[in-house]
Parts: structure tokens; sequence; C-alpha cells
């Protein structure tokens, strides 16, 4: 029998060494990683990172066959708080989240954009501190043409007991949260995730059944050429909006992207830069955009890869809501890019 050389052995050897660590680079594992630590505290949000992974995994699986099930596309026929008509994908979604953190031990109340108050899970109360914040699927108006979704999570400690469940206590500022990110259902399925020690995004491996680490710190440009935005609501901005914009137009160099989920837009912005805008509008000075469980998360991320995410007056993370549902202006992105559309804000120019 014919040896290989030996020098052809240690490198096929070492290119399975790699990807053998690339594929064992899961989600749960690189928390533990991230906390330092194999202790109780560590365990417990690997463990919640997990269950918000399998959520991630349900929800892609039931949008991969969506055309071919009943019930999966279209409305259900209820309208939520928000006063939005519901999608059979929004029901199944936020039924999701509760399911997967039932009988978990880890979360003890959830908080979404679907439901008026929280979903309480006394039975976690004993043992699970957290509160998980979601919006179940972002654009759900691209769910019946097969276009890209997302959901987007926050994890707060519960502060004090919440015993007349008013839950008071998540109606703080964003630097409260100890973990945030998104789930965006494209091509693949992604998890992009911050626990305030940088930005890092996974990939869902169909064939484990797993998210394998795709890339760690992920640093956003300071500058990129897109801009995100529905200028169909232009006569409905306040004319510092409308000059940015003219602003835009005028220069060479921009290009707009607009795919109608906030998710997959500013998941483009985190990999390439530029900004994402969502202002108010004269008769909605607080826009369309929710804090707790659209704005703050995702401005722990963009901030944590290095860019910055504002009102136009106050940064997102500093605001603290009066209300749970309560909505925001978002700017987000690329920090010069942000800047400009700042100064156009507060200077006009
Ligand atoms: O948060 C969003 C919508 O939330 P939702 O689907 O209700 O969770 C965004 O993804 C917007 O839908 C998106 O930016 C498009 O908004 P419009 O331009 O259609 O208002
Ligand atoms: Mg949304
Ligand atoms: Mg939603």
């Amino acid at each position: 029998m014919t040896q290989a050389p030996e020098s052809l052995n240690l490198s096929v050897n070492d290119a399975t060494k790699k990807s053998l660590d690339r594929d064992c680079t899961t989600l749960s594992r690189h928390v533990l990683e991230q906390m330092h630590s194999f202790g109780a505290e560590a365990q417990d949000l690997s463990a919640v990172m997990n269950r918000i992974a399998l959520a991630g995994k349900l929800i892609a699986r039931r949008l991969s066959r969506a055309g071919l099930m009943e019930g999966v596309l279209g409305f259900s026929g209820d309208i939520n708080v928000q006063g939005e008509s519901v999608k059979n994908m929004d029901v199944y979604a936020n039924d999701v989240f509760i399911s997967v953190f039932k009988q978990s031990g880890l979360v003890c109340r959830l908080a979404s954009e679907e439901m008026e108050a929280p979903y309480y899970i006394p039975e976690n109360c004993p043992i699970g501190r957290y509160t998980l914040l979601y919006d179940p699927i972002d654009g759900s108006s691209n769910t019946d043409t097969n276009l890209s979704l997302g959901s987007i999570f926050s994890l707060r400690q519960q502060q004090g007991d919440d015993k007349d469940q008013t839950a008071s206590d998540l109606l703080t500022n964003g630097h409260k949260q100890i973990a945030a990110g998104y789930i965006l259902y494209g091509p693949s399925t992604m998890l992009v995730y911050t626990m305030g020690n940088g930005v890092h995004s996974f990939t869902l491996d169909p064939s484990l059944g797993e998210f394998i680490l795709s890339e760690e710190n992920i640093r956003i440009p300071n500058h990129g050429s897109v801009y995100s935005v529905n200028e169909g609501n232009f006569w409905q901005w306040e004319e510092s909006m409308r000059e940015y914009i003219r602003y835009v137009h005028r220069t060479e160099g921009y290009t707009a992207r607009y795919s109608g989920a906030m998710v997959s837009d500013i998941h483009r912005i985190l990999v390439q830069g530029g900004v994402f805008l969502y202002p108010g509008t004269i008769q909605k000075p607080e826009g369309k955009l929710r804090l707790l469980y659209e704005t703050a998360p995702l401005a722990f991320v963009i901030e944590q890869a290095g860019g910055r995410a504002t009102t136009g007056l106050v940064d997102i993370l500093d605001v603290v809501p009066k209300k749970l549902h309560q909505r925001t202006p978002l700017i987000i992105g690329s920090k010069q890019d942000v800047a400009k559309v700042e100064s156009f804000i507060q200077n006009g120019h």
C-alpha cells in the first residue's frame, strides 16, 4: 500500500480539525466563552440563548414550508394592541417564544409586540429572574411574498417581585439590557447577538440543526453608501428630514435599499455600513417602531459593533419609556451617516 507523504497527511488533518472546531462553536458554547465562566449565571444565559435559538429554528422551519401548508400565510383576522392586522405567522411565532420558555426555569415574563400585557410564567418565577422582550415576526408584510423576515429579542433582569403584575420595572433605559439580538430568516437563517462584549453572528446549519459561529466581533464600517427609508412617507415628515433626503439625492455615492423588514435592512447596514431611518411624522412624531423590543435591542447591537442609534435628539439607549409599547423614531447605522442625519435634524443642514 502506498503511504501518503507526511506533509499531506498533516494538512488534511489540520483542515479537518479546523472545520471540526468551527462546527463545534455553537451558540451555547459561545455564550459560555463570552462569560469566561461555567458558573450558574453563565449556564442560565447559555440556556436562554439556546431556547431563543430553538424558537428561531421552529419559525424558520415553518417559513420554509409556508407555501405548502394550510394556515401559515395570510391574516388571522385579529387586530393587535398596536392597531395592526395580525398575520398567522405573528400568532404562531408569538406562541413559539412562549412555548420554548414554559417549564424552562429560565424566564419569568415575556413581553411582545403581539400581547397587550406581559405573559407570566409563574412556575419559572422562583428560579428564573429574566424577562424576554421580543418582536416575534418583524416585517410581517413580507410573509406572504416569500421575502426576508426577522425576530428581535432583548433580555432583562427582573427588578423586584412585580406582585401587582404591572411590569413597571421594565420602564428603564436600554443600558439595562443583558443581551439582545435578532434572527434573520433569509436565504439562510442567521442569529446575531450581543451580551455587551461585541456582536457575533451565527448561521443555522440545517444538517446539524445548530447555529454555528459565522463571524465574531463584527464591526460596522464608519460610513456606507446605503440609506434605507420608506420614501413613500416623504410628505408626512418634518421639513428637516425632507432636506436630508434631498441632500442624499443631490450627493454622489448614495444608494437606496429598503426591504420592508427592518431586521434585514439593518443587517445589511451592520455588514456593509450606511443608515436606516424610521423617522416620526408630523402626525405621529414618535414614528412606528417600538422601543423595548425593536429599537432598543437593535441599538444595543449596532452600538456594540461601533455604530450609533438615536431618535435624532437622544441616543436610543438613553430613552426611558413611559409605557410597554412606547414608540420612538429611529436613525441607526454607521457613525458618520447617523451624525449627518442628526445635523439635519438639529441644525437644519
Ligand atoms: O418593525 C417593522 C414592522 O414591524 P412588524 O412587522 O409590525 O413587527 C419594520 O420591519 C417595518 O415593517 C419595515 O421597516 C417597513 O415598514 P413600512 O415602511 O412598511 O412602514
Ligand atoms: Mg417589527
Ligand atoms: Mg412584529
